[in-house]
C-alpha cells in the first residue's frame, strides 16, 4: 500500500485578510509562497518523494504543489488537477470578512456557517463579483454541479469519487501520493479516513503548508489515526490560528 501526504495550501491573500475564500482564485501571500517552500523542504529532509500528485484548479493550491516540489527536487512529478478537489464553495459568504460576519451575525451562526456538517451559507447570486459562473475551467462541469453554496457534506460527496476513481488505484499500486488543495476539502477526506462523526468534523481544523503523512493498511484505514504532521510543534500552533480565524 502507498502513502498518502496531504498538503493544504500555503497562507493565501484572504487568509491573511481573514476573507472567506471559497472558489475565489486569490493567489498565495508572500508568507504562503515560504510555507509552500518549507513544506517541500519537509518532505524532502523526511524522505518521502511523492510519484503522483493531485491538486484543484484553485491557485493557491496549484502554486503551494509546484513550490514546494520546486525545494523538493520534485518539480518533474506528473500533476492531475480536479475541481474535486477544491476548497469547499462559501456561497453569499465569499469575500466576506470572517470577524464582521461573526459580529454581524453572532457566534452561533457563524459557527453553523463555518464548521457545521450539513448546513451550508446562503447561495451565492451568479452576477456576484465572487460567483464562478462563466469560469472557463468549469465550462465542462454539467450545470447542475455547479455550486452556489456547499457545506462539508456536499464536499465529501463531490470529492470522494475522485478519491475512489484517480488517488486509490495509485495507493493500490504502491505509489506515494501527494494531494496539494485546500482546509475543507482535505478536513472532507479526512474525515473519511478516520471515520470522524458528523459532529465531532466540527473540532478538526487543517493548518497551511505543513504536510500530513497517512500510512495506510491495504484496507485503507490509517495505521495512525490522525496522520502525522512533519512538523508537529508548527502544526499545533498552526491548527490552533486557524480554529479562531474571526475571533477580534
Ligand atoms: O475558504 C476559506 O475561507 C478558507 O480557505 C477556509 O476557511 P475556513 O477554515 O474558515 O473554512
Amino acid at each position: 500500500m502507498g502513502k498518502l501526504v496531504l498538503l493544504r495550501h500555503g497562507e493565501s491573500v484572504w487568509n491573511a485578510e481573514g476573507l472567506f475564500t471559497g472558489w475565489v482564485d486569490v493567489d498565495l501571500s508572500a508568507t504562503g509562497e515560504a510555507e509552500a517552500r518549507k513544506g517541500g523542504e519537509l518532505l524532502r529532509d523526511a524522505g518521502i518523494r511523492p510519484d503522483t500528485v493531485h491538486t484543484s484548479l484553485l491557485r493557491r493550491a496549484i502554486r503551494t504543489a509546484n513550490i514546494a516540489l520546486d525545494a523538493a527536487d520534485l518539480h518533474w512529478l506528473p500533476v492531475q488537477r480536479t475541481w474535486r478537489l477544491n476548497e469547499r464553495h462559501y456561497g453569499a459568504l465569499q469575500g466576506k470578512n470572517k470577524a464582521q460576519t461573526r459580529e454581524e451575525y453572532g457566534e452561533e451562526q457563524f459557527m453553523v456557517w463555518r464548521r457545521s456538517y450539513d448546513t451550508p451559507p446562503p447561495p451565492i447570486a451568479d452576477d456576484d463579483t465572487y460567483s464562478q459562473v462563466g469560469d472557463a475551467r468549469y465550462a465542462d462541469l454539467p450545470p447542475e454541479l455547479m455550486p452556489r453554496t456547499e457545506c462539508l457534506a456536499d464536499v465529501v460527496d463531490r470529492m470522494l469519487p475522485y478519491w475512489y476513481d484517480a488517488i486509490v488505484p495509485e495507493l493500490s499500486a504502491g505509489r506515494t501520493v501527494l494531494v496539494a488543495a485546500h482546509g475543507n476539502s482535505l478536513r472532507a477526506l479526512v474525515k473519511h479516513l478516520d471515520k470522524i462523526g458528523d459532529d465531532a468534523i466540527s473540532g478538526l481544523n487543517i493548518p497551511t503548508g505543513i504536510p500530513l503523512v497517512y500510512e495506510l493498511n491495504d484496507d485503507f484505514t490509517p495505521r495512525k489515526t490522525g496522520g502525522e504532521y512533519l512538523d508537529p510543534e508548527a502544526a499545533k500552533a498552526a491548527i490552533e490560528a486557524v480554529k479562531n480565524q474571526g475571533k477580534k
